[in-house]
């Protein structure tokens, strides 16, 4: 994989930096860029990586993973396109960007791969999922596979289904944060000190992650065995019901997708 250049290193460059150096890479193969001298400062101090312009990096790298927002990939892929050479593998993690929109911006025949991480990757419990561009060799697909398997699970998918994973897994967490969230405040609703609430519902989010990857049950199986015939999980799920909640998150996961699809012009 050789020295590995992470273009725009905000939340998810920080995320991918830190689980790369926990996987065992040497900070001396690591670059990042930054557009905020003062952000490039930071992550030099914090984790003892080089930061180099754009340009620069993209000379020294045998791999470049791009982490900028959608809206600035096309100005980064005009700035180091001389640079990116045809033995390079370019990772690119923005949403909505295609493997395609990549290889029309470098020059011909560059290995591109399309990635969809999420932040649970800062806690080694990512999932993301990667798509090979049309240049790309066996042997580089699984080296993109080995940099984000440092931080969770890999799956490959086909690129069509890209923006769906960014709805499912991409934006996921946040989704998972805003019932927490919900569930806090009902807590705080029903009298209860917010830390004895926080603390039962993120437990409670844990326990319930842990049994659907331990049992390997369905989900609607593990929700009936806490649902007691006339009790007060049934009265619960109905109000969810009524207020139509399974039906907003998938119109709400639509929206992410299109939005999504929407990016690839940003
Ligand atoms: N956050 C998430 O959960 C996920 C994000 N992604 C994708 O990752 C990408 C980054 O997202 P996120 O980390 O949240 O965003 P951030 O804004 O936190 O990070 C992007 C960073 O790149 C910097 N930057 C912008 N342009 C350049 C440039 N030309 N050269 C060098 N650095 C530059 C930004 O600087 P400045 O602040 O000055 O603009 C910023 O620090 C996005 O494309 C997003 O779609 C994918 C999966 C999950
Ligand atoms: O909100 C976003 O656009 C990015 C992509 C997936 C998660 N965060």
């Amino acid at each position: 994989m050789g020295t590995v250049a992470i273009f725009g290193a905000g939340v998810m460059g920080e995320t991918l930096l830190s689980g790369l150096l926990r996987g065992g890479r040497s900070a001396d193969d690591l670059v990042i860029t930054e557009r905020r001298a003062e952000r490039a400062a930071e992550l030099t101090e914090k984790y003892g990586v080089r930061a180099l312009e754009n340009v620069e990096a993209a000379k020294v790298a045998d791999t470049l993973v791009l982490v900028v927002k959608p809206q600035d990939i096309r100005g980064l892929l005009a700035e180091i396109r001389d640079h990116v050479a045809q033995d390079n593998l370019v990772v690119c993690i923005a949403a909505g960007i295609t493997t395609g929109t990549v290889e029309t911006a470098l020059a011909d025949g560059r290995a591109v791969v399309r990635v969809m991480p999420n932040t649970p990757a800062l806690v080694d419990q990512g999932m993301a999922a990667v798509s090979a561009g049309r240049h790309v060799s066996p042997a580089q697909l699984e080296e993109a596979k080995a940099l984000l398997a440092a931080t969770g699970k890999v799956a490959e998918v086909p690129e069509y289904l890209q923006d769906a994973v960014t709805a499912i897994s991409g934006s996921g967490p946040a989704y998972i944060f805003y019932v927490v969230e919900a569930m806090i405040e009902a807590g705080v609703v029903l009298g209860m000190p917010r830390t004895m609430a926080t603390e039962l519902v993120v437990q409670t989010l844990y326990g319930a992650a842990t049994m659907m990857r331990e049992t390997g049950q369905h989900p609607t199986v593990l929700r009936e065995q806490v649902t007691s015939p006339g009790g007060t999980t049934a009265a619960a799920l109905r109000e969810l019901d009524d207020h139509k909640v399974r039906a907003a998150f998938i119109t709400a996961m639509e929206a992410a997708a299109k939005r999504s699809a929407e990016l690839s012009g940003a």
